[in-house]
């Protein structure tokens, strides 16, 4: 499904006029469309005959759909009063079909505006916010910020058009002086930062609305969100007759002998990711403590020196001979970035075999934000998979530069290091170095805990054995599965209680749920 920035929807408005379809088209198709939910919503024309609507129209084009849709409400037998919450522009074209209708219409911005409004809403079964929607540019102020909050105070249901006023449609930031809805009607496209933000209290329950944009237009948007019909068709083949070479391996490099649990973690999740092999390299010294803990997997210690470090050219070596026959690497778990690591790190990395694909993570995220250039120092294709923390590290900013626009910095980095990003976070963004931009739908403060991101590393690596041409599609596809096993746990344990490792356990379940009840 894709999600429009407010730039892509006014640019595709444009496209609409030049296919023949005009803005007056829209903006009827729009009311029309915004009218026809609010009535099949209560049930019948019936049960929509005398219900009190109040509609707060705001200065742009959200007004103006406030207006049609309230002109048919109207016609079908609601007590319709349009309050004007800003000046509008004259002549206002929606405003007058909409008062022959029977519409009465009434200014919120005299002094005594808000006092009527008050009054109005105690008699009011449902209000319409159609004050602002893509439009919206500043804080919301006086005497807007009163109306609004006249109406949250007065608990009557709000349904919001396209967007509840105050909430962005490109970043989700919510303007407190805002007006939450129950249900919010989105036009045409859903727009991607509510997607972005993850907070569902603002938005309600939300339903995409056709509003007759001609096909063909979605090309010009540059963000889909992962549905589950999507990863479904993500998810790699599995012939019954085939065997462990079939399903690829993997390599997983990690570990130290500070980080134990982290390699174990990862090799845990690729274990269930359907991968064939499972294969770990880990320094000595944690080989002695974790070897074998993951009992599918196969493990090799790595040259260590006596204090417990990494022997860099030796375990280089070893880690290039475990990979050679591999079709997936990952680097980092709980590897460690000191002298050693780093300097494993480049040695391994630059003497791989240049087609095979890696899975970069954590510390080899580190140990990388520290390399000048790094990107231009080995060719293999590789997905990364930074937290804001370690982002802002890659690229040399704040994390809270990261944090305020994170959908361009993910493709800004994607593009830079010609490789694939994985952004984690509330609503995890993956990235392509050719521009492709993908969404998860999770949200799930469970997952902000040490070890979440081991275990997707290690699925990922799971899944890119699988199919490692495909290191953005499997990218997207893990974190889906891993956010579902999440949501899974969720329910089970609650987002407190809930741990990396109970995500492990359901990290089978999307495929179960899916392709196998199919099957059966
Ligand atoms: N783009 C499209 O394809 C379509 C858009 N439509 C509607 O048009 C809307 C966008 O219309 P507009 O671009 O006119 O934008 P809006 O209707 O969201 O409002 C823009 C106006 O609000 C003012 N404004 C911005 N922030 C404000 C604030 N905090 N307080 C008070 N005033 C503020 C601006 O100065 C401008 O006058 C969509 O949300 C949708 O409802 C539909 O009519 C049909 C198709
Ligand atoms: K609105």
């Amino acid at each position: 499904m894709k999600l429009v920035t407010a730039a892509e929807m006014q640019a595709i408005e444009e496209s609409s006029v030049e296919a023949g379809v005009s803005l007056d088209d829209l903006m009827e198709n729009a009311g029309l469309a915004v009218a026809e939910a609010i009535r099949d919503d209560l049930g019948t024309h019936a049960e929509l005959f005398g219900k009190r609507i109040v509609i707060l129209i705001g200065p742009g084009n959200n007004g103006a759909d406030g207006f049609v849709a309230g002109r048919h409400l109207s016609n079908w037998g609601a007590k319709v009063t349009a309050v004007l919450c800003a000046n509008r522009k004259t002549p206002d074209l929606k405003r007058d079909p909409a008062e022959q209708a029977g519409v009465t219409v009434e200014d919120g911005l005299t002094d005594s505006g808000t006092q009527l409004l008050q009054q109005r809403l105690a008699t009011t079964d449902l209000v319409i916010d159609a004050v602002l929607g893509t439009g919206a540019s500043r804080p919301i102020a006086e005497p807007l910020s009163s109306l609004l909050f006249t109406v949250l105070e007065s608990a009557v249901p709000v349904v919001a058009l396209d967007l509840p006023t105050g909430l962005n449609s490109d970043t989700g930031e919510y303007d407190v002086a805002g007006l939450p809805a129950e249900t919010t009607l989105v036009l045409g496209y859903p727009k991607i930062g509510p997607a972005l933000s993850g907070d569902f209290t603002v938005t309600g329950e939300s339903s995409v609305l056709d509003i007759g944009i001609p096909d063909g237009l979605d090309s010009q948007i540059t963000a889909t969100l992962i549905t589950a019909d999507d990863a479904t068709e993500l998810l790699p083949e599995r012939p019954i007759d085939g065997h462990k070479g079939t399903f690829g391996s993997t390599l997983i490099v990690g570990g130290s002998k500070d980080y134990l649990g982290a390699v174990t973690m990862a090799t845990d999740a690729a274990t269930r990711s359907g991968a064939g092999l499972t294969f770990v390299a880990t320094p000595k010294s944690a080989y002695d403590r974790i070897g074998g803990l993951v009992p599918e997997a196969m493990y090799r210690p790595l040259e260590s020196h006596a204090n417990g470090d990494l022997s860099p050219t030796e375990a280089a070596l070893t880690a290039i001979e475990m990979a050679s026959r591999r079709t997936s690497i990952v680097v980092g778990p709980g590897l460690g970035s000191n002298s050693s690591a780093t300097e494993f790190v480049s040695t391994l990395l630059s003497q791989l075999q240049p087609d095979q694909p890696v899975v970069l993570d954590a510390d080899a995220l580190n140990i990388l934000a520290k390399t000048y250039r790094w990107w231009e120092r080995f060719e293999n294709p590789a997905v990364l998979t930074p937290h804001p923390g370690e982002m802002s590290r890659l690229l040399g900013i704040s994390t809270e530069q990261v944090q305020l626009n994170r959908l361009a910095i993910a493709l800004e980095a994607a593009e830079k290091f010609n490789r694939v990003v994985v952004l984690k976070g509330a609503a995890t963004l993956i990235a392509s170095p050719d521009g492709r931009l993908n969404v998860s739908p999770w949200v799930n403060s469970g997952l902000a805990k040490g070890g979440s991101g081991d275990v997707l590393a290690g699925l990922l690596g799971g899944l890119v054995a699988q199919q490692p041409e495909d290191l953005f599609e499997m990218a997207s596809l893990a974190v889906f599965i891993h956010g579902y096993a999440a949501d899974s746990a969720r329910s089970e344990f609650g987002e407190t209680g809930m741990r990396p490792t109970d995500v492990i356990s359901r990290l089978g379940s999307f495929y179960r749920d899916t392709v196998q009840v199919d099957r059966q």
